[in-house]
């Protein structure tokens, strides 16, 4: 997307081909900085702290972190140490292990000098396929906001919830969840957005309103807890959110707090979307609760980092001292409670059997 007029994606090839670089998200919005990544295990950091998140920008960067691997050990040994590193920096999105599987299904059956090249070729190629999922997603996502602006007076703007951050932050360009807001704002069709601020790392409020700003896209943030209320007194129309990994029956894993939204959109009738990109679906689980939920600091819920009226960016402790946190930082929602699924091949319902219509080939493998 754009920023400030400039074209940028998430994570890219430094000029001199010896690193990527990135945005580092753990400053935003308060500081917009580049990093550059010059080895595996400075990937394997950006991602375990953060400085990248989101499914499908964690898979780029591992691809990446592998790649940059095999400039230094592109031995079996060299290979399989640097899956192993990039595997245990977060356990959720499914991404991180698909991306994984996919650099070594390459360049395992290479020989070591071919890796490097091969490596850095096909972690690009997985970034531009992001990428067109993503504008795929937000394709198909618009039609379901063109449906319902035509049941709304003319003018009256579509107005989306969205939890956390499954913007163009999130991913290499476009954003999942975001993608269909972004291509309806530029169809011209109003929609305005309630950004759910995402305790405690609090992504919407530091990422999805700095992207939607950005874009000049409406959007108000709202503490965690409004959005029931809101729904009940008929004040959105749709939820949209992303997933981290979504089971081959149709369970979402996403954000802590995503679950407690489609209570309260079914409680209400409000239709609760879920934006997937197909690398984020696991076929080789079914039921939600079977995927491992990460458990952070408990330091990210006691403390919050902000800037300061002096413009530095500060940690301050907000619970009193010797209380500690509990910090799962995802959750799922049962199928059940999920109006669809929107992915690059289409919309399907949250079932084995609309999951398998859509991609017979991932089904059957
Ligand atoms: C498009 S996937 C974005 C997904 O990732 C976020 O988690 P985190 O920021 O901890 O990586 C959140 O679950 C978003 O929905």
């Amino acid at each position: 997307m754009k920023i400030d007029g400039v074209p940028f994606r998430t994570i890219w090839p430094a000029e001199d081909g010896r690193a990527v670089e990135i945005l580092d998200q753990t400053l935003f919005p308060h500081r917009f900085e580049i990093l550059r990544l010059s080895g595996m295990d400075q990937a394997a950091h950006a991602i375990r702290v953060m400085q990248v998140r989101g499914a499908p920008l964690i898979g780029a960067t591992t691809a990446y972190g592998v790649a940059l691997a095999m400039r230094v050990d592109a031995t079996d040994a060299g290979l399989a140490e640097a899956c192993a590193t990039l595997l245990e920096t977060r356990p959720t999105a499914v991404n991180l292990h698909w991306a994984l599987e996919r650099m070594k299904a390459v360049l395992a059956p290479l020989p070591a000098e071919a890796r490097a090249e091969a490596a850095w070729a096909e972690a690009a190629a997985l970034c531009d396929e992001d990428v067109a999922i993503n504008a795929a997603i937000g394709d198909h996502g618009l039609e379901i906001i063109r449906a319902i602006a035509a049941k709304k007076p003319a003018g009256e703007p579509v107005r989306v919830l969205t939890h956390c951050n499954a913007g163009w932050l999130a991913t290499v360009d476009w954003g999942t969840a975001t993608a269909p807001i972004y291509k309806a704002h530029d169809a011209g069709i109003p929609v305005e957005v309630w950004v759910d601020e995402t305790r405690p790392r609090n992504q919407g409020a530091f990422l999805t309103a700095w992207e939607l700003g950005r874009h000049g896209v409406k959007h108000k943030v709202i503490v965690d807890n409004a959005g029931g209320h809101l729904m009940q007194r008929g004040l959105v129309d749709m939820v949209i959110v992303g997933t981290d990994r979504t089971t081959a029956r149709g369970d979402v894993c996403n954000k802590i707090g995503t679950y407690l939204k489609a209570l309260a959109a079914h409680d209400n009738g409000v239709p609760f979307y879920v934006t997937l990109p197909s690398p984020t679906l696991d076929f080789s689980v079914q039921d939600g609760f079977d995927i491992p939920i990460e458990s952070r600091s408990g330091r990210e819920v006691t403390h919050l980092a902000g800037m300061t009226a002096s413009g530095a960016v500060e940690e301050v402790r907000l619970t009193p001292e010797g209380s500690e946190g509990e910090n799962p930082a995802f959750d799922v929602t049962p199928a059940r409670l999920v109006t669809a699924l929107i992915t690059e091949r289409g919309v399907c319902a949250a079932t084995e059997e609309g999951i398998a219509g859509l991609f017979p080939d991932r089904a059957a493998a």
